[in-house]
């Protein structure tokens, strides 16, 4: 729960202002019954019933886009209800409002949403004690939100570049280890939830210290990067490469059984065998397959195509060894 806190921004701010919106309304909830203003105490009731469902909806689905949409949707017209009901006291839950829009969804939805919010306060007219009163608010709420959806986007933006460097290998330009750990335990959740089947391929070029100790890091680098182009070209959509660290690659495979990731392994390994090259000649891989297993973790998983990948290169390399087979691999030149 922590985890998903910490990784997911939006769900994260869901839950901050669900919680907060709560403590911050049961009190006025409980006064306005306490004085018989009924009507007023059911509005309360209501906002704090909606950012509830909200955040339930955001933890349970982990469609953030849609239930932040919503919570701004439901805090304005909380806001704006409120502001009519009760009159100039009401106002001032709309500025929190304004503001958190822009960290709930996107800057366009939330600047519709408060317009509307501000344009609906205003031609109601009640909550406001003269016209000077009613500018001053509108204008006030303009600079609010401004300033929100300045700082809103420069977080944006920064939160995305923190997330590029942290998830996306510089050299390759492929997903690194770490974005690997959170797609593989998706991936196992996925194939419990739904059945699909995963595979796993862990491939490791062969001999590659000599190329650099030969050719130099420049070169190594080439082929390192000549690799992920081969691969990705040659893999599905739905498919996933990821540096694994070093020479060492993961490729997660979508719905494939034992008997298509033969097929598609071999296709991979002829394709390598053809066109992956260094200055002095070709440049081979092992690799080490597994097929998720029912109720199977992701290290296990791993730990599974690891044991394969060492048979592969303990049994000579450039092989393809399955996990589970208990027989070495076949090499490219004997598939051809
Ligand atoms: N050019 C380049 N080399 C790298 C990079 N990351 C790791 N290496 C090199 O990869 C080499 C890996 O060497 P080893 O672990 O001995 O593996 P190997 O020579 O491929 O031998 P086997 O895997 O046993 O076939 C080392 O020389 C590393 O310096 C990189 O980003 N660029």
């Amino acid at each position: 729960m922590l985890y998903r806190l910490k990784t997911d921004f939006r769900l994260s701010i869901i839950t901050f202002l669900a919680i907060s919106g709560l403590v911050g309304i049961s009190p006025f909830a409980v006064m306005r019954f306490v004085q018989g203003d009924v009507l007023a105490g059911a509005v309360d009731l209501t906002i704090m019933f909606s950012v509830t469902m909200c955040m339930v909806y955001a933890w349970v689905t982990g469609d953030t886009a849609r239930s932040g949409l919503f919570m701004a949707v439901v805090a304005c017209v909380g806001a704006v209800t409120s502001g009519a009901v009760v009159g100039e006291a009401g106002l001032f839950w709309l500025y929190p409002c304004l503001v958190t829009s822009f960290f709930l969804t996107e800057p366009r939805y939330a600047v519709f949403i408060n317009l509307a919010a501000v344009i609906a306060l205003m031609a109601h007219g009640v909550a406001f004690s003269s016209p000077v009163q009613m500018w001053s608010f509108a204008a006030t709420a303009l600079v609010v939100s401004c300033c929100a959806y300045a700082f809103a986007h420069r977080n944006e933006s920064q939160r995305e570049r923190l997330e590029h460097l942290a998830t996306i290998d510089p050299l390759t330009g492929v997903k690194n280890r770490r974005s690997m750990d959170e797609e593989l335990a998706m991936a196992v959740a996925s194939a419990a939830r739904t059945g699909v089947s995963y595979g796993l391929v862990l491939l490791d070029i062969d001999h590659f210290k000599k190329v650099n100790d030969q050719y130099g890091h420049g070169v190594g680098d080439e082929v390192l990067r000549d690799l992920v182009a081969l691969i990705e070209k040659n893999i599905r959509r739905s498919d996933q490469l990821f540096r694994f660290g070093g020479e060492e690659f993961v490729v997660l495979m979508t719905g494939v059984d034992q008997t298509g990731l033969r097929t598609v392994m071999h296709n991979l390994q002829q394709i390598m065998d053809r066109f992956l090259k260094h200055p002095g000649g070709k440049v081979t891989a092992s690799f080490g397959v597994a097929v998720l297993k029912t109720g199977e973790d992701p290290e296990s998983w791993l730990a599974r195509a690891d044991e394969a990948l060492y048979r592969a290169k303990a049994s000579g390399r450039d092989q393809i060894v399955y996990a589970d087979d208990g027989v070495a691999g076949e090499t490219a030149a004997e598939i051809a």
